[in-house]
């Protein structure tokens, strides 16, 4: 039944109240918007529902509050309590209102309104079914502001129009940020202008040898216009010290010994790094990572740190001293994975949390001394962690990760002595050392992805039981089987 769709919703909302009769799209309908800055919203909305509707759903802006048979796509001031990424949907039978005080708020009632049409709606053709969506009103916002996705493109390539569907699926759950990794062992994939070598020789091999690829500056920007259209920012990883083969494979003289490392093709990891004692490392970290912030919009850039072991905590922390300030010269805000704590960079360095356990000290110490961590454990966030013992794709070091693991942690208080509000949110990581394709990355994305992308978005008290998850989850299937997502169908869920 169409109510019924009111109690499936992915991410959950903060509070949905079901009033009956609700409205039906039809071609009689128009879109509304008062405030030029959400006509984006509703260019998106339209390009939306024209496809599966047939309707024409002409867009009318400074047509003041919506009259009857429309969807209005209204801004307001923030009343009080309300939170700049909320909204608030209404549905009764003259039409639809969606109300925020950001244009991200009102794109994110727009997700919402998407799962309150029937499944039908994700058609890219025609259909001929009734467009309704329930009566009742929706007060929703998000626990956490940052809700982020990792994709590792170094490992195996993959392409803008891939990425751009990554980006969508993103979109779909309400995560806003998408953290590319860029760099490793067996790819350069962003052109530097400064080192060209790193993408004419760095870039055309992947795990296994296959055909490879990189970004060009004007692909890289047609990405990021892509996500920002969709409310999701870009954050460019260039993984430092270590990790940094293709780099070392491009240009000899990062070399500690002056000779070219040999292409990589397989997939271990922490036994490169750049040579620390040298000044044309430093000269060649600060050229790319003043190219990537000219590039990167966002307020964020994460240069890596994990797995050094080819160094000593000495000259990884000279390393780090010397480069974690180059991204502050060039006005980004520095990321890293957690080990960056080891050298004690400024506190807005933000520290990405990935090991599986819950006590880690140096961290908690951290997060009290004014770090910010973004969760990603990978006991419940790795996304290429199988889903069991049978899963083809994918790795296992962390354990197996399934479906209900996913949803079975709390990022708010997963570590032991740290505080939530230490916590920007979670995030998943991807990781493609087995995946070269984006089936192989929507089979270990979903379903694994959308619980994180609930415990990053609903509250808390709404987030802890996993038989109720389990069939709103479960509900998603029809909408993923039109819109061709290959998903695992594990029999954790009570699929349709
Ligand atoms: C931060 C981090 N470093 C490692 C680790 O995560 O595991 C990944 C595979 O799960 C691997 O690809 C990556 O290089």
């Amino acid at each position: 039944t169409d109510a019924a769709r009111l109690e499936t919703l992915v991410p959950v909302p903060v509070d949905v109240t079901s009033t009956g009769r609700g409205y039906t799209i039809t071609d009689a309908t128009t879109i509304t918007v008062e405030d030029a800055t959400a006509e984006g919203v509703a260019e998106y909305l339209a390009e939306f529902l024209r496809a599966p509707t047939g309707y024409d759903l002409p867009i009318k802006t400074h047509q003041g509050r919506g009259g009857r048979d429309t969807i209005s796509l209204q801004l307001s001031e923030p009343s009080s309590g309300d939170h700049e990424q909320g909204y608030r949907l209404r549905s009764n039978p003259s039409g639809l209102t969606i109300r925020a005080n950001e244009p991200a708020g009102l794109f994110a009632g727009v997700q919402t309104l998407r799962q309150l049409l029937p499944p039908a709606i994700e058609h890219d053709t025609e259909q001929s079914t009734e467009w309704t969506v329930p009566g009742g009103h929706i007060r929703d916002y998000p626990r956490f502001d940052y809700r982020g996705a990792h994709l590792d493109v170094a490992r195996h390539f993959f392409d803008v129009e891939t990425v751009k569907q990554f980006i969508d699926y993103l979109a779909q759950y309400k995560v806003n940020h998408l953290h590319l990794h860029l760099t490793d062992d067996q790819g350069w994939r962003i052109e530097i202008d400064s080192w060209p070598n790193l993408t004419d020789e760095g870039a055309d091999s992947e795990v296994g040898g296959g055909p490879s690829g990189y970004y060009t500056k004007e692909e890289y920007a047609e990405l990021i216009e892509y996500a920002q259209r969709r409310y999701v920012t870009i954050i460019p990883e260039i993984d430092l010290p270590g990790h940094t083969g293709a780099a070392l494979e491009s240009y000899a003289e990062l070399n500690c010994d002056g000779t070219k490392r040999e292409e990589d093709t397989g997939t271990n990891v922490g036994d490169t790094t750049l040579c620390i004692d040298k000044d044309v490392t430093y000269e060649f970290v600060d050229d790319v990572i003043r190219e990537v912030a000219e590039m990167t919009p966002g307020p964020y850039i994460h240069i890596g740190g994990d797995e050094a072991h080819v160094v000593s905590d000495s000259e990884y922390n000279t390393f780090m001293d010397r480069v974690v300030p180059i991204v502050q010269k060039y006005g980004k805000r520095p990321i890293g994975w957690h080990q960056i704590l080891d050298a004690e960079p400024p506190s807005e360095t933000i520290a990405q949390y990935w090991y599986t356990g819950h006590d880690a000290p140096d961290v908690a110490e951290a997060a009290q001394n004014g770090h910010d961590l973004i969760a990603s454990p990978a006991s419940h966030a790795y996304m290429d962690m199988k889903y069991n013992e049978d899963t083809e794709l994918g790795l296992d070091w962390a354990g197996l990760t399934s479906v209900k693991d996913a949803y079975d942690w709390d990022p708010g208080s997963f570590l032991n002595g740290v505080d939530e509000s230490a916590i920007m949110g979670p995030e998943t990581a991807l990781w493609s050392e087995t995946l070269e394709t984006l089936e192989d990355i929507e089979f270990m994305f979903f379903p694994h992805f959308p619980p994180v992308a609930e415990l990053g978005w609903s509250p808390a008290a709404k987030t802890d039981e996993w038989d109720e998850f389990e069939h709103r989850l479960a509900a998603q299937a029809s909408r993923w089987e039109i819109q061709g997502v290959n998903y695992y169908q594990t029999p954790q869920v009570p699929w349709p």
